[in-house]
């Protein structure tokens, strides 16, 4: 079936994120993990393709987002997203910005919004600050994330930098007045030369209105709410159909482990709720993984009883991140993690475990790359944004949640699994 709808996400869990939004609309999505090797085939009419460019350098990133642009245009894509973290994680120097002009260079469009809102999951912009909860993002947890530090709550200071032309506000107010005057401001702005235009919304609702007044721009970028009110609407407009609706499917699935690479005020509060269950635990040390690497994880996996569910996690609190990054430098320490958790995935695979539970974005990456899978189907949602998803791997069928690092419950891991039995 042709594709409609064309997303580039720059982290995994942030592609099953908006996978699981997309689907609730029925129509059928499809999650590409890295830009496809072959030509366009079994397309879904809603299709993503992930990246892991969240801190890459910039020419990266914006090389590698044009190659999924080219192949989603290829697979008949006519309106294109570009998704990135509901609390704009961004590097220094940012690839939000460049890969957004980059994009919209090649579509040949001069203006597009950003609109990273997710009120389910307590992001709202308001008057273009961003709150997580109540907190303004730089005094929310964010402000000592391991890799990108969020250290601004204002978008348009943060965009600013981060791009050639002009950055402008649609505010509550003009969203709050409904599509058609959220429409007036964007050709208001346009004819100031207002490219990039950041968009307040603090719940659903404004969602809707910004969709609707802005669903037919070649481009949109934001965190994945933004994108949930879409395939109704087009299919509203018949650009959709229904036809061809999701094909998750569930097999017999073996026992489950949980890997968790997030440092998350939410991942630590997961990772501890689990464990004062009773829950069978391994605690990768950075210090020792560059010391001796990650056999001694992998022996641990082996001694376990397949029925406990184990969990190997790097979770640690931003204290211990910070001495850990001091000693090894930020990169080395997370590269070592990622690799030793890549490591745990494929011996776990190899013993048989059949539903893996990964928490967060860069980890993900890591896991799904090292266990070949190349693409996903989308299942139920354990919590907004995090849906099961369903792949094949080394020619088993496999179970596997891609957890953003701040969302879902304390007890998100036991529910996870309830889900999946349910
Ligand atoms: N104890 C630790 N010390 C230093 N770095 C760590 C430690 N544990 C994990 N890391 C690294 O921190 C990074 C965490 O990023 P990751 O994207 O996996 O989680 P997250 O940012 O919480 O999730 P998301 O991107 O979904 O919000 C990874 O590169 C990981 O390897
Ligand atoms: O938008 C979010 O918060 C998540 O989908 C994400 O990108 C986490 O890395």
């Amino acid at each position: 079936m042709t594709t409609f709808f064309g997303a580039i996400a720059d982290d995994f869990t942030g592609a099953t994120d908006l996978a699981g939004l997309l689907a609730r609309s029925g129509v059928r999505v499809s999650l590409r993990m890295g830009v496809p090797k072959d030509e366009p085939s079994d397309t879904a009419p809603l299709e993503i393709i992930a990246l892991k460019c969240r801190t890459s350098p910039v020419n990266e990133a914006v090389d590698e987002t044009q190659a999924a642009l080219d192949w989603l245009r290829r697979a008949g894509a006519q309106r294109f997203f570009w998704k990135y973290c509901s609390t704009f994680d961004s590097t220094a120097r940012g690839n939000i910005g460049p890969v957004a002009e980059a994009l919209m260079r090649a579509l040949g469009t001069d203006q597009t919004i950003y609109c990273p809102a997710f009120p389910e999951n307590g992001r709202s912009i308001f008057m273009g600050n961003l709150f997580v909860g109540e907190q303004p993002l730089a005094e929310s947890p964010m402000k000592d994330h391991p890799l990108t530090p969020m250290r601004d709550s204002n978008l348009l200071r943060l965009l600013g930098p981060q791009v050639t032309l002009p950055v402008g506000l649609a505010n509550r107010h003009a969203v709050a007045k409904g599509a058609g005057s959220l429409r007036d401001r964007l050709v208001q702005l346009r004819n100031e030369g207002v490219a990039h235009i950041i968009v307040d919304a603090v719940a659903n609702d404004d969602l809707h209105i910004i969709a609707d007044a802005c669903r037919d721009m070649p481009l949109l970028t934001g965190g994945s709410a933004i994108a949930m009110p879409l395939p109704e609407i087009w299919l509203k407009q018949e650009l959709l159909t229904r036809h061809g609706t999701s094909t998750a499917h569930r097999a017999e699935y073996g026992p489950a482990i949980i890997l968790s690479g997030s440092c998350s005020e939410m991942t630590n509060r997961q990772v501890s709720a689990y464990l004062s269950g009773g829950r069978q635990g391994f605690r990768l040390n950075p210090l020792a993984l560059a010391e001796s690497g990650e056999n001694a994880a992998c022996e641990w996996l082996s001694a376990q009883a397949p029925d406990v569910t184990p969990i190997i996690y790097a979770t640690a609190e931003p204290n211990d991140v910070r001495a850990t990054q001091q000693r090894l430098g930020t990169e080395r320490a997370g590269m070592l993690v990622e690799a030793a958790l890549a490591a745990c995935a494929v011996k776990a695979r190899d013993l048989g475990y059949r539903r893996f539970v990964v928490a967060g974005g860069e980890t993900s990456g890591a896991v799904t790359k090292a266990l070949g899978i190349t693409q996903l189907d989308v299942g139920a949602e354990i919590a907004p944004g995090v849906p099961w998803c369903f792949a094949r791997t080394a020619g088993h069928d496999v179970a596997i949640t891609l957890k953003s690092g701040n969302f879902g419950s304390d007890d998100f891991f036991t529910k996870a699994l309830e889900v999946l039995d349910a």
